[in-house]
């Protein structure tokens, strides 16, 4: 449970995967034409938009990154070049995204535990700027949910992780409170690395109020419950957590677009598919796909986090009501500008930056 997932074997159909994030392979046997929209409205007319409040009940994970030449052998130790801590998990990823895009308060409903690794998430997301953690409870009776990522000089890494918190601290589950302030949100952002039954109560309350809930498929890799799927409005996973919900490739755009009308088949009408450095499409059940290439960048340095930030900004230009063709302009810029810094959080843009890039974007 951490900044997004790694590719622990080569892409495939049905790859092994656990939540934290390197680069990955991506198909490339198909592309986007790169026409774009005239950059409406990110400026003066979005600020006086009603600004309804971002709700994203996830994961906080503190994330222990180790450098190490090889892994150690039973009994023995080794020692590391060197080590760092830093704040992540999908649902504080997202929270931190929207915190620093969207015009009014972004929430993050979220447990950690009561000891030090719950403090640093806690520093990180205030320092983050701009999201409400008022709603992060601290479990009496786990951890705070972490993860050790071994990173080698080749590349490879190995990962473990203790869900702690994000998967024990709900009790008896969401507080009352909460689920009055998801049922007046402009939208529910989930992700997968809480337990589902928790994402069942929360986009249960956001359908009875009618709040659009997005959720990305990111998190665990069991398959997501028909009862989850039923009450999502916009299901967002990368090609590979398509092939592995759906059972089919995913490796031609063509391919795609079979297993989107499947996920329309389980229950979700509208599929936000991100592809990586082949940018996005959105199959809406009965429409055309909307295609959305990348904003190249200047230097892709890390893409940790991309997916995490296009998520959310597309959930920020959506409680705006834009169109959804600009809700992904929007969410692509932002990603353009993650991947172009070193890790997730700290990678994150402002919402001045990604409006300056969408201004410098030519316009067919
Ligand atoms: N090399 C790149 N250059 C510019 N934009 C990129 C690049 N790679 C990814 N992006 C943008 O980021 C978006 C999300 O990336 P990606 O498809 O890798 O998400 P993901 O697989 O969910 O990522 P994560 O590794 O964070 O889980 C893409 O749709 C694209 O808009
Ligand atoms: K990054």
């Amino acid at each position: 449970m951490a900044q997004a997932r790694v590719r622990l074997t080569p892409a495939g159909p049905t790859p092994a995967t656990a939540f934290l994030s390197g680069s990955k392979p991506r198909s490339s046997h198909f592309s986007f034409s790169t026409k774009l929209t005239p950059n409406s409205l990110y400026t003066a007319a979005a600020a006086n938009a009603p600004a309804a409040p971002i709700v994203v009940v996830g994961s906080a994970n503190a994330d222990i990154y180790v450098e190490i030449n090889r892994l150690p052998l039973v009994g023995e130790t080794v020692a590391a070049s060197a080590g760092r801590s830093l704040a992540g998990g999908k649902g504080a990823n997202q929270a931190a995204c929207g915190g620093r895009l969207a015009l009014g308060p972004t929430y993050l409903v979220a447990r950690v535990g009561d000891d030090a690794n719950g403090r640093l998430l806690e520093g990180a997301l205030a320092d983050a700027g701009g999201v409400r953690t008022d709603r992060v409870a601290r479990a009496a009776n786990a951890p705070s949910g972490h993860a050790v990522v071994m990173l080698m000089p080749d590349g490879q890494n190995s990962i473990i992780i203790v869900g702690g918190a994000n998967m024990e601290g709900w009790a008896a589950g969401i507080n009352p409170e909460d689920l009055e302030l998801i049922q007046k949100a402009g939208v529910l952002l989930l992700q997968r690395e809480i337990p589902d039954w928790v994402n069942v109560q929360a986009a249960q309350a956001a359908k009875n109020a009618g709040v659009p809930v997005i959720m990305d498929a990111g998190g665990m890799d069991a398959p997501v419950p028909g009862e989850l799927l039923s009450l999502v409005d916009i299901f967002s996973p990368n090609e590979t957590e398509l092939a592995r919900l759906t059972g089919l490739p995913t490796e031609s755009f063509e391919q795609i677009s079979q297993a989107a009308r499947q996920c329309h088949k389980m229950g979700v009408k509208e599929v936000l598919v991100k592809l990586g450095s082949q940018g996005s499409a959105l199959f809406v059940e009965g429409e055309e796909p909307i295609r959305q290439p990348i904003i190249p960048a200047t230097e892709v340095i890390d893409t940790t986090g991309a997916g995490d930030t296009f998520t959310s900004a597309f959930a920020v230009a959506l409680v705006e009501g834009k169109p959804k063709k600009e809700c992904m302009r929007f969410a692509a810029a932002a990603a353009s500008l993650c991947v172009r810094v070193k890790g997730a959080i700290p990678s994150m843009p402002d919402r001045k930056s990604v409006v300056k890039l969408l201004e410098s974007v030519q316009v067919e």
